[in-house]
């Protein structure tokens, strides 16, 4: 590597190697082939390189220059090129470091999905917990149901007995006890049907919370349809599940005293050759079902998307064609409906036959072996009461029985049906489950929330991956610092990944390798005081709620009052908190030229109407960037948030932001934003390999003071030829490759130009950063 000195009127700066510093890009050094470590152990030939004029007029018209040719063009397309310069001040010293990273190959796998939902949703309830309680409940409900049960069905016996016998006074007596019975029966059966709802109800609001507690943002209807359905389903079976077992236990043990062992016996047999049967011809309820909630859910979505975007398709005359689309998801959900109807009713035909009429007969045959069984004086009154009473008793268990068999095969097809739901809501909380885990968690190495110590004030990307959901990289090993007072304007086409550096940082996308450290969060973490990261996103978002909810949003009435109070209330009570927080809000909303809203409600700050429909695009990134006022964060995200407001509206904006001393990480493509900003940090199209330059300019202060402008050039794929770094009061800075000419200026980069034509400062065509200047 050699360094060249094409002026000889310079001082003589530093290049440095900064892994000799211990710096945190030298990590993984060691694994890169031995050119590249000799690239800073031998092959720099001059150490001295980076030079600054001495002798120039002052004024900043000279020029720093320093050429660097790299020997061996493939060590660099193995390697990341960075540089720092930092210029002092006009004509005294630069220090150029020039560090060599190696560049880690994107191997990126989203992390293994945290599979312990089952244990969380199948959590058993105990005695203690309000399920267990209900549980039990409904356990008891269920065993004094086949109590009365019994008892009405031995009293229907007694009945024949007694009438056969004429035995008037116990007859009445009987009367009596079984009005009271059916009392008691009628308390008890129309309890046990509602004790379903009310455990469904329990269990809905746990597996809900549960999933809104992993801060789901749902597109369709998994959190209230889906699990509304499937903790009714869910309920019907624990209700399902425990009636029958226990009337078939207590109708068994019965039939066992009538018919012996031989009836048991002939009973069970029949049961489970049914259900064998009926087990072998179930179609696949559950896939069924799971389909066809699935549908369900798409088409409710697009009816629900449909409304909110109403007016856009009536501007495009989409009418017809969302018809078409919405009818064409109706015909599905229909056909499957269809399907499923059909199956459920010739699965419904064998069901019945099985469970329901062809028990009479079995019915029959027990009556008859229980006949058989007890011979007697048949001719007495009191043996055929007898017998009849038996009769009849046997007959209300078989019929029982049978009820709580079919019961049971029921069980089998209602579980299909419910595992399509539990699957649904369980793919929902192993996608949440997975999302939770990946975004790192305050105190995960990767991420650091420093706090409000001055010291601290800095949101520093270091060797971050940006990667989509997709797993598709945006930007590799980003590398940058914010610090309060300089603003960073974040550039680069379209769909480069400009909003999703937001996302990282917000913590929206997690952070697979890298390191992010930022201030605490926002306004919700510390009431009253200065909140240290505040976005405002793209998209305007308006709340439900009145025109003081949407400048205080997301805190709540009653937050912004305290946190009014104790920023802007000086001395004044508790009482004359919201007199405060209207007065701050009315000046803010003058500051953004959107007072007359209020005029127009009358001075009506409760006014709560449909923010969204009534107020134009302009109107809404205006109220987002009164939100940003109000909160006075010392970092504003500020993502295009203002593009469609007027570009002297937008000026005014962000001369107010910097003069509450925000600092602003904007994206924009609009060029008035430039002067309020002190660097860019450029995202280059490409594919797998793109550049990251980030520059410094400061093009408000020509003077600047101490100023630290970092240069850090990520281009893995390209071969780095030569560099020039050009200095002068401004700090402006342009490199070329080979293949790749990097301009931070705005004027068209044709590859290699002459480094006099590229930075000659008397040329301001050729410098349109500067055109602020003056
Ligand atoms: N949730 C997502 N899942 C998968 N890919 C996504 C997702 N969100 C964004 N992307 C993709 O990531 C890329 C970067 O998106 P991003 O919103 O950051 O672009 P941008 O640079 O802000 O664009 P613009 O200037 O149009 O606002 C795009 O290709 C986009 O399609």
């Amino acid at each position: 590597m050699s360094l060249d000195k094409p002026n000889s009127n310079f001082h003589k700066g530093t290049v440095c190697d900064r892994r000799a510093q211990g710096s945190p890009r030298s990590e993984g050094v060691s694994s890169l082939p031995p050119l590249q470590g000799r690239l800073w152990d031998d092959d720099v030939e001059d150490h001295e390189a980076a030079q600054v004029p001495s002798d120039g007029p002052a004024g900043g018209q000279h020029t720093c220059l320093a050429s660097v040719s790299l020997e061996g063009g493939q060590v660099a397309t193995q390697g990341v090129l960075a540089a720092e310069a930092f210029s002092p001040s006009m004509g005294k010293r630069v220090d150029l470091e020039i560090s060599w990273c190696p560049i880690v190959e994107s191997n990126v796998s989203i992390s293994p999905v945290h599979r312990d939902l089952i244990p969380q949703l199948n959590e058993v309830p105990t005695l203690l917990d309000k399920q267990g309680a209900q549980l039990l409940a409904v356990a008891l409900l269920v065993v004094s149901r086949t109590w009365i049960s019994d008892r009405i069905a031995s009293l229907n016996g007694t009945s024949v007995k007694y009438v056969l016998e004429q035995d008037k006074a116990s007859f009445i007596r009987l009367t009596g006890v079984s009005v009271l019975q059916s009392a008691a029966s009628s308390i008890v059966a129309p309890s046990l049907s509602q004790a379903g709802p009310w455990v469904a109800n329990s269990f809905d609001s746990t597996f809900t919370e549960e999933l809104l507690e992993k801060e789901c943002v749902l597109q369709d209807q998994r959190v209230t349809h889906d699990v509304e359905k499937l903790t009714t389903e869910l309920s019907g079976l624990v209700t399902g599940m425990v009636k029958p077992s226990v009337d078939i236990l207590w109708f068994s043990w019965r039939m066992k005293l009538l018919t012996g062992q031989r009836g048991v016996a002939i009973l069970y047999a029949y049961m489970l050759l049914g259900l064998g049967f009926l087990r072998s011809v179930t179609p696949e309820f559950g896939d069924l079902a799971s389909r066809e909630q699935q549908l369900e859910g798409t088409f409710r979505f697009m009816h629900a998307r449909l409304r909110t975007h109403a007016e856009s398709v009536a501007f495009f005359g989409g009418g017809a064609r969302e018809k078409a689309m919405v009818e064409s998801r109706f015909r599905e959900l229909l056909d499957h409906s269809k399907i499923l109807l059909k199956k459920k009713w010739l699965f419904g035909i064998l069901d019945d036959f099985i469970t329901k009429q062809l028990p009479h007969n079995v019915t029959w045959g027990l009556s008859l072996l229980y006949a058989m069984e007890h011979k007697g004086d048949r001719a007495l009154t009191s043996t055929q009461g007898e017998l009849a009473h038996a009769l009849r008793f046997l007959a209300s268990v078989v019929s029982q029985s049978f009820l709580a068999f079919g019961d049971i095969l029921e069980l089998n097809r209602k579980y299909l049906e419910l595992s399509g739901g539990i699957n649904r809501i369980f793919d929902l909380e192993e996608l949440l489950d997975a999302a939770q885990h990946e975004v790192p968690l305050p105190d995960a190495p990767y991420l650091s929330e420093t706090t409000d110590g001055s010291t601290e004030d800095i949101i520093s990307f270091s060797d971050v991956d940006i990667i989509t959901p997709a797993q598709k990289l945006l930007a590799r090993k980003l590398s940058c610092d914010i610090i309060p007072g300089k603003s960073v304007l974040v550039t680069g086409p379209n769909g480069c990944g400009k909003s999703s550096i937001f996302r990282v940082l917000r913590g929206l996308w997690p952070i697979v390798s890298g390191r992010l450290a930022k201030p605490c969060q926002n306004a919700n973490d510390r009431v009253g005081s200065r909140c240290g990261v505040f976005y405002v996103p793209q998209r305007p978002y308006t709340c439900l709620g009145t025109l003081r909810d949407q400048i205080i949003y997301p805190l709540s009435r009653e937050e912004a009052e305290l946190r009014a109070l104790k920023m802007f209330g000086k001395g004044e009570k508790s009482d004359d908190a919201t007199h405060v927080l209207d007065a701050r809000l009315k000046s803010i909303l003058e500051n953004v030229r959107l007072i007359y809203l209020l005029e127009r409600e009358g001075g009506d700050w409760d006014a709560s109407l449909n923010w969204e429909d009534i107020l134009s695009l302009g109107e809404q990134q205006r109220l987002g960037m009164a939100r940003l006022f109000f909160h006075d964060p010392k970092f504003g995200i500020l993502d295009e948030c203002t593009n469609a407001t007027s570009v002297d509206v937008e000026e005014h904006l962000y001369r107010l932001a910097k003069e509450m001393g925000i600092t602003f990480v904007t994206s924009s493509q609009r060029p008035a934003l430039i002067p309020f900003h002190f660097m860019e940090l450029r995202l280059i199209d490409g594919e797998a390999s793109r550049s990251f330059p980030y520059i410094g300019a400061d093009f408000q202060q020509n003077k600047v003071q101490n100023p630290a402008t970092r240069v850090i050039i990520f281009a893995p794929k390209v071969v780095p030829t030569s560099f020039y770094l050009f200095d002068s009061h401004e700090i402006s800075v342009r490199i070329e490759f080979s293949s790749l000419a990097l301009s931070f200026n705005r004027c068209a980069a044709p590859a290699k130009l002459p480094i006099d034509n590229v930075f000659c400062p008397d040329r301001p065509a050729s410098r349109p950063w500067f055109q602020k200047e003056g």
